[in-house]
């Protein structure tokens, strides 16, 4: 009988795993019972998940048996299909959404990576990046009250602003993922809180299972006390079909929360000084606009239910073949 282990997956290659243990890195493939029993692309290993594991005889590879329950999953669904969730990085605590400070700041697109992160069970935190390059930061700043809930830090890899309060976020058994779109300086990112650590990042960075430094793969290294799951830019994070729509209700009810009475407001009729109420009674915010909002969030409720309803299920499953 080989030897049955814990660990937690670093890198994802195809259907590779490597997996960080006690016992250093492991290669590993997930069990042919494991790909029987599976229900869903989602329900398999991600970056992030802890796993169970059984050590081969043969140095350094292993086969995952079980990936332990998540308590936070970033994903990404694809409009239209329901069960097409593809799992970015789990069991985070808090999701750093980073975006240039330059053309490539775009409004919509943050959103939707706000909301996708609401979604996730992490906590959300903008950074945006490149200040050695940005002559006027404040149009920036200004475009960030829509979020008033939420804060950032304004960072540069180049000069090392920022990076300090950033890797105090790092405390031990903290996962934090960055996210952001191709070119907003998520890997430059990393690699400076790194040195900021005068460790060699080559040595850190992971490696394919050819033994090939990669980049193009998500991956988690331990950065301070804690961990960061590095993430590759995202062409587009498509939450729901009608977004343009959804999006602009977020932004006008958000920024409207702002000035309720009560921080955690629920903006129902019956809530004193609550800002969205008298905006509907202005004039200012159609009732409808508001009602959209409520149905994306509870949209992103039952997703999160679903998911909760998936896990029960595959847990049930696997108790009864276990007793078989
Ligand atoms: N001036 C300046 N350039 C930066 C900074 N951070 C990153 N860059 C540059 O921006 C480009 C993209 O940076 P990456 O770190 O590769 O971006 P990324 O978000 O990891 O991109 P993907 O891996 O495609 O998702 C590179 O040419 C970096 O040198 C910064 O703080 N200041
Ligand atoms: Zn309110």
């Amino acid at each position: 009988m080989n030897r049955i282990i814990n660990g937690r997956v670093v890198l994802v290659h195809k259907r590779m795993y490597r997996v960080a243990t006690s016992y250093g890195e492991i290669l590993c493939t997930v069990s042919g019972k494991f790909r029987y029993q599976v229900l869903s692309l989602a329900a398999y290993p991600a970056v992030g998940d802890y796993v169970e594991l059984e050590l081969q005889a043969q140095e350094n590879k292993g086969v995952i048996h079980q990936v332990l329950p998540r308590k936070s999953v970033f994903s990404r669904h694809h409009a239209g299909m329901k069960t097409d969730e593809q799992v970015i990085a789990t069991n985070i605590d808090m999701l750093w959404i980073v975006t240039s400070m330059n053309e490539d700041f775009n409004m919509a697109r943050l959103q939707r990576y706000v909301i996708g992160a609401k979604q996730s069970g992490a906590i959300p935190f903008i950074v945006l990046t490149k200040a050695d390059e940005c002559h006027d930061i404040a149009p920036f700043i200004q475009s960030l009250r829509t979020f008033h809930t939420m804060d950032y830090e304004i960072v540069s890899a180049i000069n090392g602003q920022g990076l300090q309060r950033l890797h105090k976020f790092l405390q031990e058994g903290i996962t934090v993922a960055v996210v952001g779109s191709s070119g907003v300086g998520k890997s430059t990112l990393v690699n400076a809180l790194l040195q900021q650590e005068k460790m060699r990042t080559s040595e850190i960075r992971a490696k394919d299972a050819m033994g090939r430094h990669t980049t193009t793969h998500r991956e988690l290294i331990a950065v301070g006390q804690g961990c960061i799951i590095d993430t590759p830019g995202m062409r587009e994070l498509q939450l729901w079909a009608n977004e343009e729509e959804i999006t602009t209700n977020f932004e006008e009810v958000e920024r409207l929360s702002a000035s309720c009475q009560f921080r955690d407001c629920t903006h129902q009729a019956t809530i004193k000084g609550c800002a969205v109420q008298q905006a509907i009674k202005d004039g200012e915010l159609a009732e409808t606009q508001l009602k959209s909002y409520f149905k994306m969030q509870r949209e992103a409720q039952l997703q999160m239910k679903r998911r909760q309803e998936q896990e029960r299920i595959n847990d049930r499953k696997r108790n009864k073949r276990k007793r078989l």
